[in-house]
């Protein structure tokens, strides 16, 4: 994958990034929500300092009615893994501040006050460089520049400003800003990209690591609950991989852990399922949208992939391997370390059943 793509939009991102990006922008939006509701209050009784009396009213009161808008966004808590939600969010962020400030200026016009008085001249070049705060696509920082910049030469046209010079002045500082804002947005998003997969990788087999998959598994069963969607795991342990490693060394071991990972890349359906490595030569796939019967067909399919696998290791010798699976589907009310247990104590009868073989916990 060209990690370029990947900064332009968010269409090649893998699900599970998609979700750590949108709790990521859903905690900021909140944040900044809560600052925004608190500060718009507060200025009001700078406002008072600075505005005349007439026009104070009016604004206090669209400073009301907007940290009102912010709380509402505060404390709007559905679905914070959810994508679309996370950039609706963002969206209504600024489109709040921009509102806010179509109305105050307004009523500033209208009472003939200099907008500079009180900073409100400042204000679309505060909300612009707030892109800045947010983990973004180039293509999402060029929809909120447009959408900013529409907005600016709306109200520059319904103030009759469209053509002066410092009209002009502003769009043009508008579009360097958002230009500076932009780049730390995506800067910020590869970042991101960056750490994610540091930080969520296993370095062996490249598959998740045991943190990423709890995480995700957790995420997952908030998913499909609020879908009404079943969900299943797979806990794989390689059989008698403890003799192995004695027979043929570690490095062999290794190679095998490996081949494993592949098959179980092959096998989970493309961005939906995650495969991921539990620990040393256990591994865990998570199955959303899907039942216990799905489930086994897909433990009966990489049951099979590993019999039929031949791997080649140190010393020119081609070996196979097997493993025994543990299947559980998520219940009512579980949470993931239950799912967890029961899908351990499934894997640790298909064990005592003689390995090889696939069992789905009571
Ligand atoms: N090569 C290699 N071996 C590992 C790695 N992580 C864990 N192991 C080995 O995996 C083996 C696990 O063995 P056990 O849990 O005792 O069980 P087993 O021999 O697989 O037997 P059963 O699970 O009962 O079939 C240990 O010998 C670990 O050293 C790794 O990254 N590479």
């Amino acid at each position: 994958m060209f990690p370029i793509l990947e900064l332009i939009s968010s269409q090649r991102h893998s699900r599970y990034f998609k979700q750590t990006r949108s709790h990521f922008i859903y905690r900021r939006v909140r944040l900044l929500s809560l600052i925004l509701a608190l500060l718009q209050t507060a200025w009001i009784f700078v406002d008072h300092l600075l505005l005349p009396e007439e026009v104070w009213w009016a604004v206090a009161v669209t400073r009301m009615i907007s940290s009102a808008a912010f709380l509402g966004l505060f404390f709007w808590a559905q679905r914070p893994y959810n994508t679309d939600l996370a950039l609706l969010r963002l969206l209504l962020l600024f489109l709040f501040l921009s509102c806010f400030h179509a109305t105050s200026t307004a009523f500033l016009i209208l009472h003939q006050v200099d907008q500079a008085v009180a900073g409100y001249e400042f204000f679309p070049f505060m909300i612009i460089t707030m892109l800045a705060i947010f983990p973004l696509t180039l293509l999402e920082v060029a929809g909120i520049t447009l959408l900013m910049l529409t907005i600016e030469l709306g109200s520059q046209l319904l103030r009759g400003q469209w053509g002066e010079l410092t009209a002009l002045n502003n769009l043009w500082l508008l579009g360097v800003l958002a230009l500076i804002a932009g780049w730390a947005a995506v800067n910020q998003m590869n970042m991101l990209l960056g750490l994610y997969r540091q930080a969520t990788r296993d370095a062996l087999t490249g598959l998740a690591n045991r943190r990423l998959v709890l995480e995700q598994l957790d995420a997952d069963i908030q998913s499909c609950r609020e879908e009404s969607q079943p969900l299943s795991v797979l806990l794989f342990d390689l059989d008698k991989f403890k003799g192995f490693n004695d027979k043929y060394g570690h490095a062999a071991g290794d190679i095998v852990l490996k081949e494993f990972a592949a098959i179980l890349k092959q096998q989970a359906r493309k961005k939906l399922d995650l495969p991921g490595r539990f620990g040393g030569e256990e591994f865990l796939l998570i199955l959303p949208g899907q039942d216990e019967q799905a489930a086994i067909e897909m433990a009966q399919q990489i049951g099979q992939a590993c019999r039929d696998s031949l791997v080649w290791i140190p010393g020119n010798l081609q070996v196979s391997f097997t493993t025994s699976i543990g299947i559980a589907g998520l219940r009512l009310g579980e949470n993931s370390s239950d799912l967890i247990r029961r899908a351990d104590e499934a894997l640790y009868a298909a064990k005592a059943a003689g390995r090889d073989g696939w069992v789905v916990a009571q």
